[in-house]
């Protein structure tokens, strides 16, 4: 609400898919606060304009304007958020509250998160004349919306609720582009809007702009990230990259879209942007029609037998819908512009655990691999539409599931095949070797290389190589599963939201950059297993060669002790977290023994090679 823009002009929508009254109530308590903090922001030009990320980040800023002024809002916020805490661990709003906004009313019926009506409420009305600020200048509209939901009725989570504002919001302002951000965002540059803009109005290139996508970035990083999330490299070569063949993916939030291009349109080169056209002008109609009409947008049956989630607006049926959703619209013929200013637009929340990004993770590559093998596999349904590299661009994602079957072979069987006496690779000093040490070298300098270019640290990187391991024994495969199983209709799509709260000492953990494991999740016995199995091999595998004492075995097996004993330096802090950790973080007991257990399973099997000298 407080962007460096034109208030009249912004429109702002909360879809609350809870349909939670105190959810409403923060938001109305928020519509009084903008009426001091927006004239605050603009007359000290302060950042990050969310108080919430302000005040958290400062207490000095107190030099820009008098002492006393700074303390009033500060008060004021603290005031708010502490009513706002109050309601939420009571769980009700008070009459008093109540009487205050026709809104409150409706949840006179019975409501739960998952059966109730369709609401929407205009808390500021921006056009009308008593929602001026402090100040007297105009303030944004805002809605607060909570889409219907039945049980009966597929709700399509989160596409459902991004179809439904883009309806409800096309009867109340109707703006041409529309910027969607996500529950764990929160804007952090107050010029996005301006930034955005100024590629969708350039003069050459700008009708041809679908959506301007801002990247994905976190608030809540630690110095090395233990659990990859950085997203750096990501961000600026790959998304950097497809900005040069066609434009970035929409990743769900941060993005602007035109409003027309949500709704289906195909790029025709005399394509021209309305700006006044369609905008509504709110003063014929009154208030509470408005907001029927838009109920009934927001009603559960009101796609049935319609084009929605499918030609028009974001589409259904697939977890990652935002991918599917920017590739149609670059297939439909527009480009779309990857924007990453040095001060980020947003920023978001990263999972703090270890089960958080597994879990996110799994839906990614879930969501992607389905779309790899559906009709919108990017080589087929992009073919003559987009170029060959921007189809292998939107690939990199879809593939991830799949291969966590050779990154499984590559930690277990080199290994186990080390301790029997097997040897896989050629010679280290055979020529035939040259292409392994050629992959393992290049491949790893330059990644080395990408992630201290775009601002990681050493240790950040090597963080990473364990989690690209750890992401594709586990998220990756129950991906890969649970896609066979969707195919196979042994089960249905689900979106697993991201837990974005931790427990305390959780949190404290986190900072000190020590992995989370505390609870015994199957996927915690793959990791503890295959670290266990190297560590075996490579204590049987080494003494083996040293009691043997022959320089020629040393020669043979040295590829796959390099192998294993990389993996045992990767893996140092699940044994750690086995065997010397004593926090409720560390791997639980039952979990070491299951994977003992799984363990001498997997050294029980025999492996055969065929042809092999040195068996
Ligand atoms: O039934 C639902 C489920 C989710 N959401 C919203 O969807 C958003 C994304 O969910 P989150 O749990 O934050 O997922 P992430 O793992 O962070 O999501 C990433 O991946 C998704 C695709 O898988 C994208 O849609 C997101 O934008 C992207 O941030 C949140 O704002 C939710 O409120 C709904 O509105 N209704
Ligand atoms: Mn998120």
């Amino acid at each position: 609400m407080a962007y460096n823009y034109p208030a009249e002009k912004i429109s702002v929508y909360l879809s609350d898919d809870g349909g939670s009254i105190l959810t409403f109530y923060a938001l109305w308590e928020a519509s009084l606060f903008a009426k001091h903090w927006i004239p605050f922001c603009k007359r000290y030009n302060i950042e990050p304009r969310s108080p919430a990320a302000y005040f958290s980040e400062s207490d000095g800023h107190q030099d820009l304007c008098s002492p006393e002024e700074w303390s009033l809002i500060r008060e004021m916020y603290e005031a708010m958020t502490e009513r706002i805490d109050t309601a939420v661990l009571s769980g009700k709003i008070s009459e008093e509250v109540k009487a205050n906004d026709k809104g409150f009313h409706e949840w006179d019926q019975e409501n739960t998160s998952k059966n109730h009506q369709a609401t929407v409420q205009i808390l500021i009305e921006g056009k009308d004349k008593n929602a001026n600020d402090d100040e007297g200048n105009v303030l944004p509209t805002l809605v607060y919306m909570a889409r219907e939901k039945r049980p009966q009725h597929h709700h399509n989570f989160k596409a459902g609720a991004m179809n439904a504002l883009i309806r409800v919001s096309s009867v109340i302002s109707n703006s041409p582009i529309i910027m969607n951000v996500d529950c764990d965002m929160y804007s952090n540059n107050c010029d996005t809007i301006r930034d955005a803009l100024c590629f969708f109005l350039d003069e050459e290139m700008g009708h041809k702009i679908g959506f301007v996508q801002f990247p994905q970035n976190y608030n809540n990083l630690t110095k090395n990230n233990i659990y990859g999330n950085s997203h750096q490299v990501t961000n600026q070569v790959l998304m950097g990259g497809m900005d040069s063949v066609g434009g970035p993916m929409y990743v769900g939030t941060g993005c602007f879209h035109r409003r027309e291009i949500l709704c289906g349109r195909r790029f025709t080169e005399d394509y021209k942007e309305d700006w006044d056209g369609g905008i509504k002008d709110k003063t014929q109609e009154n208030i509470d029609e408005i907001e029927e009409k838009a109920k009934s947008l927001a009603a559960s049956t009101y796609e049935h037998d319609t084009q929605w989630g499918d030609e028009i607006g974001i589409k259904y049926g697939y977890p990652a819908e935002d991918i599917i959703t920017g590739l149609e619209i670059h297939c439909r013929g527009w480009k779309s512009v990857h924007s990453n200013p040095p001060r980020p637009a947003f920023l978001g929340v990263a999972p703090t655990t270890l089960a958080q990004t597994l879990l996110q993770h799994k839906r990614w590559s879930e969501g992607s691999f389905s779309i790899f093998l559906s009709k919108y596999c990017p080589f087929m349904f992009g073919h003559g539409k987009i170029k060959l590299r921007h189809q292998m661009g939107y690939s990199i994602y879809g593939l991830w599931a799949p291969n966590s079957i050779p990154t499984l072979y590559y930690v277990i069987i080199p290994s186990l095949a080390l301790l029997k006496g097997i040897s896989l690779f050629p010679e280290i000093t055979s020529p035939w070797i040259t292409p392994f040490i050629y992959v393992l070298c290049v491949k790893n300098m330059y990644s080395l290389y990408e992630a201290l270019s775009c601002g990681d640290t050493l240790k950040g990187w090597w963080n990473e190589q364990r989690m690209w391991m750890v992401r594709r024994i586990t998220s990756y495969l129950y991906g890969l599963t649970d896609t066979v199983r969707k195919l196979l209709g042994l089960s249905k799509m689900t979106f697993a939201v991201t837990s974005k709260v931790s427990e305390q000492n959780e949190s404290k953990r986190y900072e000190q950059e020590i992995m989370e494991f505390g609870s015994s999740a199957p996927e915690y016995v793959i990791i503890a297993t295959v670290a266990l199995l190297n560590l075996i091999c490579l204590v049987g595998g080494l003494s083996q060669i040293l009691t043997g004492g022959r320089n020629i075995l040393l020669n043979v097996f040295s590829p796959q002790l390099i192998l294993c004993g990389m993996l045992v330096i990767t893996n140092i802090p699940f044994y750690e977290a086995m065997f010397v950790r004593k926090d409720k973080g560390r791997i639980p007991f039952s979990v070491t023994l299951a994977s003992i257990g799984f363990g001498m399973l997997a050294l029980l099997v025999p492996i055969v090679r065929y042809n092999s000298r040195y068996i």
